[in-house]
């Protein structure tokens, strides 16, 4: 936690989530079922309200019954439709029974979004098996189960569908976290990979992957680490949370129609210039491991 007891919350909340302006047309996801891991943490829920906002029926998957409760009844004062699902991802069992339990309430589902992840910050050297199993555990293995899960019921349903995994970026400038980095990374080879082989399926597999976007998923890192994120791209500043929905949204809406296999990054360049030490940056490369 946040050693300043005053601190905001991180992130938008639901009032604003709800009236945040978009470039989506209402009725962009009319009468479609979405699936959202991770529903009702940060990103994911961001990506929950600007589905619902745009005519879905939003199915918010989560671990935490009370969380995934409070933005179920905070969508439906403002008329909208979704539905709380608690499922651990890791469990591939639970994994299967929520997918035929949305298909039977709803009689469809057309796209997964997978938000559900995260890792803690740590040296690698230091990982222990249980931290780096729990890391690829939720990340890949989790990812997996859901991807697996959903187009094996549209296959079965003749019903076209679409994939949208939530990533980290991979290739520059993200460092603390390599157990994230090996499982995400992995997930973007699985995309590419199930694009092609399910493209028959009629079913599309896409990335995003976000930079420095302000959850309260960045608990878990120091408020010394998180002070420098905003410095961690050309752009200087952080991320919100309905940057990245919007981007799932391109994809799984009718505007991604014809993208399968991609990878859209949402960091405000930090792939290009940059560096985000979730650990201290080391004196080694000219900081003071804060
Ligand atoms: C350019 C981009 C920059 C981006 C900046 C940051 C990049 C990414 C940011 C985010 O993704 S923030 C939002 C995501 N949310 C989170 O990360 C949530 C916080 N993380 C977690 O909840 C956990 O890390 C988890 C592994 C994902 C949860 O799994 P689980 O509930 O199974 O784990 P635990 O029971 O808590 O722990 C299991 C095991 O893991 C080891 N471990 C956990 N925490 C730490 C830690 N802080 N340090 C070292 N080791 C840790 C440990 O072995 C745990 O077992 P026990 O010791 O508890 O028995
Ligand atoms: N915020 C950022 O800067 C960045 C985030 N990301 C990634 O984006 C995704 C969303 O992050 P963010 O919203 O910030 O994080 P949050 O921690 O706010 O949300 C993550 C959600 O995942 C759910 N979750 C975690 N493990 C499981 C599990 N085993 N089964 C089901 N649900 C699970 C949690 O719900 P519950 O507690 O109810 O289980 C939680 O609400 C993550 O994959 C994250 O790593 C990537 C790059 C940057």
């Amino acid at each position: 936690m946040t050693d300043d007891t005053t601190a905001a919350k991180l992130g938008l909340t639901d009032a604003e989530l709800a009236v945040h302006p978009t470039v989506f047309a209402s009725g962009a996801l009319k009468d479609r079922v979405v699936v959202v891991s991770g529903g009702a943490g940060g990103i994911g829920r961001a990506i929950a309200w600007l589905c619902a906002r745009l005519g879905a029926h939003v199915a918010v998957v989560g671990r935490n019954q009370t969380k995934l409760d409070s933005l179920v009844a905070e969508m439906a004062d403002r008329d909208l439709k979704a539905s709380a699902y608690v499922t651990d991802i890791r469990e591939p069992d639970a994994v299967n029974a929520l997918f035929d339990t949305v298909w039977a309430a709803h009689g469809r589902v057309d796209g997964l979004i997978n938000s559900a992840g995260g890792q803690f910050p740590q040296a690698a050297i230091d990982f222990s098996v249980k931290g780096w199993n729990a890391v690829i555990n939720t990340n890949l293995n989790g990812t997996w189960y859901m991807m697996q899960a959903a187009a094996q019921r549209w296959r079965d349903h003749k019903h076209p569908g679409n994939i949208v995994n939530i990533v980290v970026v991979t290739t520059h400038g993200l460092h603390g976290i390599a157990h994230t980095i090996a499982a995400r990374s992995g997930v973007i080879g699985l995309s590419r990979a199930v694009a092609v082989e399910w493209a028959p399926l009629n079913i599309r597999v896409n990335c995003v992957a976000p930079g420095v976007i302000e959850t309260e998923g960045w608990n878990v890192y120091s408020p010394a680490a998180r002070a420098a994120y905003p410095r961690s791209n050309p752009m200087m500043r952080n991320g919100t949370t309905f940057d990245v929905a919007e981007a799932c949204v391109y994809f799984a809406a009718p505007s991604g129609k014809f993208v399968t296999g991609e990878m859209l990054t949402v960091d405000g360049g930090g792939q290009l210039w940059g560096e985000t030490w979730t650990t201290g940056k080391p004196a080694y490369f000219g900081g003071d491991d804060t």
